[in-house]
This record gives structure tokens, C-alpha cells and sequence, in this order.
């Protein structure tokens, strides 16, 4: 296992982003400082064996890898209501023999807000409530908008965010791409995503409205107890020329896609407590995949290792 340094460090700028985060969502000491609202369950993955020609990556060759998956919503509020418009994750932990692991983090959007670490700064001053309203400055934002023509796709993809019937009726991307590398290292650039076998299911703003503040987690354990949650891990090949390096690019819906494997989500983990505490890292990789050259995947490990401190500190 290895959690690739990123290139360029921004130890200060991920203090700063932190900091900002907790000015955005308000300050909840031990909680993360995003996705603060989320629950573990126990599962499986069934690789088809379809990656095995592009990546030596143990967790995709062809045996089944117990997981641990956290299903969480956007907000750093711990408390925020499960029918608020916002974005949603799924992080998966596959856990290798040996202790080694390896996680895939995704979120219900297929593109990200800013393309660089610093870009994602100018976002959060931008988004900050103002003192007055207690609202973000309609204006301000407007201004971040028109200065990052890049970000529109997902302010827009933030905007128009579905409110689910269930964490398990959500497309998940993990947005950036990753390098795939097969047994004579040759390299492959791939962007990942979960296909729900339930189908995408959403709700009317009505329906919506009649929902509990903690219907997603009490929906899927009813689900649980009566159904199998099931997710298709889809991945996209890149062609040679398409975008590594910017989160904010979707590639052409032409390209090449193969099934890798199936996410059997099988009941709630039974030391919640213990497996909240642990950081899902997008950089925490095994040999056969590589970070891309994207910049702000290449800066979430030191962003999340800040949180991570605050948190398990009880700050
Ligand atoms: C510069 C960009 C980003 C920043 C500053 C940021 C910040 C954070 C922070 C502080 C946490 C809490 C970490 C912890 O305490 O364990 C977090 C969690 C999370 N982020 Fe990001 N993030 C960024 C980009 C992204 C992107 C592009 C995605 C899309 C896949 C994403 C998806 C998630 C998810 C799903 C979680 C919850 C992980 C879990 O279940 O533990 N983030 N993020």
C-alpha cells in the first residue's frame, strides 16, 4: 500500500481550506470538515476480471475483496437533513491480505467545482455566509462563476442535485482520472464510477419535503434487511489526448467503458465509532494504479490529513 506525496506540497493552503471549511459549515468538533454526516457497512467486491488487462491492481484481478463502504452527505454539518439539495459520497476501503488497503472515494456529481487546489480556495471565500444574511453574497458568487468559466459544469451539477430515494438510487463518479498500469508497466489513463443496480431513483420536491431528517440511513437499513444494495464499478478509457490533469472535463461519452466489478453492500459494520475515525484517502493506492497528474487529486491527502488531526483530537 501507498499513499503517493503529491508533487507539490501546500501545507499552509490546506490549513487555509480547512479553516474555511469550518467557517462555511460551522465548527463541530470531532466531525469531518466535509461529508461530516455518513455510516459504515460491511461488504464485498466481485471483480469481473475485465481490468486485469490494464492494471495488476490486486483488488481488480478476479477474487473476492472484503470492504468497508461509508455512505455520507456533502455538508461539514453533522446534523444536516438528509433532503437537502447537496452532493452525497461513497467511499470504499478494499481491504487486501496483509492489512494492505486501498480506497476509492466518489461523490453523486461526475465533475468538481474548481481545477486547482487554489481555485477550490477562491470557491470557499466566495461561498462563506455572509455576517449579515448568514447567507453566501449571491453577488460574490456570481463573480467566482464569471472569473471560472471551468467550474460552471459543477456549480451547476451542485445546483441541479438530485434528492435520492436511497443511498443506493445514486450514480457515484470519483471524478478525477488515475493511471492504470498492466504487467509491462504500460499505462492507462481511467475515471471511475458506480452504477447503482437499483436504478437512479429521485424525489419530487413534495415527496422530498415529507421525508425524516435521517431518512437516507434509516432507509437503507430497511433496504438492507429485505434486499441486496448492489453497485457496478464502470470505467472509462481514455484516449490518448484526453484531459488528466483537469477535474472539471468530463471525456467524450464515446469512450471505451468496462465492468470491473460488483459492490455487494451487506449491513451496517458493528464499531461504527471506530471505522467513522478513519480517513478514506483517494491517494491511499496499491501498485497497478497511479495518481494522475491532476492537481487537486494530487492535494486532497494533505487537505484530509489536516481534517483527519482536527478530528481525532476531538477539535
Ligand atoms: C480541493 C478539493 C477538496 C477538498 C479541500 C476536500 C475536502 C474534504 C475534507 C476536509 C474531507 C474530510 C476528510 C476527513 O476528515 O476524513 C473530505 C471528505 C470527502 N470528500 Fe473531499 N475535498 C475535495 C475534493 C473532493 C472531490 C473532487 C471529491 C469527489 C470524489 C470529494 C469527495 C469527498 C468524499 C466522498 C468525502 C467523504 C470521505 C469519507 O467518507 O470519509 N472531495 N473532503
Amino acid at each position: 500500500m501507498s499513499v503517493q506525496p503529491p508533487d507539490g506540497a501546500h501545507p499552509q493552503l490546506a490549513v487555509d481550506i480547512v479553516d474555511r471549511l469550518e467557517w462555511v459549515s460551522g465548527l463541530y468538533p470531532g466531525y469531518r470538515r466535509a461529508h461530516a454526516k455518513g455510516s459504515c457497512y460491511r461488504a464485498v467486491f466481485l471483480p469481473t476480471g475485465a481490468a486485469a488487462e490494464y492494471t495488476t491492481a490486486a483488488h481488480l484481478q478476479g477474487d473476492p475483496v472484503p470492504a468497508t463502504v461509508r455512505f455520507s452527505n456533502f455538508s461539514g454539518n453533522p446534523y444536516i437533513w438528509d433532503r437537502t439539495r447537496s452532493a452525497r459520497g461513497l467511499s470504499v476501503a478494499f481491504h487486501l491480505p496483509g492489512g494492505v488497503a486501498t480506497d476509492l472515494v466518489s461523490v453523486s456529481q461526475p465533475v468538481f467545482v474548481a481545477a486547482t487546489p487554489q481555485a477550490f480556495r477562491n470557491f470557499l471565500e466566495a461561498a462563506e455566509p455572509n455576517m449579515f444574511t448568514g447567507s453566501p453574497d449571491p453577488e460574490v458568487v456570481r463573480r467566482y462563476a464569471t472569473e471560472h468559466a471551468e467550474a460552471m459544469r459543477g456549480l451547476r451539477a451542485v445546483k441541479n442535485t438530485p434528492i435520492p430515494v436511497s443511498y443506493a438510487t445514486i450514480r457515484y463518479w470519483a471524478v478525477h482520472a488515475f493511471i492504470w498500469l498492466d504487467k509491462m508497466r504500460r499505462r492507462t489513463a481511467v475515471r471511475y464510477r458506480w452504477e447503482p443496480e437499483a436504478g437512479v431513483q429521485q424525489l419530487s420536491d413534495e415527496r422530498a419535503s415529507e421525508k425524516s431528517p435521517t431518512y437516507l440511513s434509516d432507509e437503507l437499513a430497511d433496504r438492507l434487511a429485505s434486499t441486496t444494495v448492489a453497485f457496478q464499478l464502470k470505467v472509462q478509457i481514455a484516449e490518448p489526448g484526453d484531459p488528466t490533469d483537469d477535474c472539471t472535463v468530463l471525456w467524450p461519452n464515446d469512450r471505451a467503458e468496462i465492468t470491473a466489478g460488483r459492490l455487494l453492500v451487506t449491513g451496517p459494520v458493528e464499531d461504527q465509532a471506530k471505522w467513522d475515525r478513519r480517513m478514506f484517502d483517494p491517494t491511499r493506492l496499491v501498485p497497478g494504479i497511479e495518481l494522475s497528474d491532476d492537481p487537486v487529486l494530487r492535494f486532497r491527502g494533505q487537505v484530509y490529513s489536516v481534517s483527519h488531526g482536527r478530528r481525532t483530537q476531538g477539535k
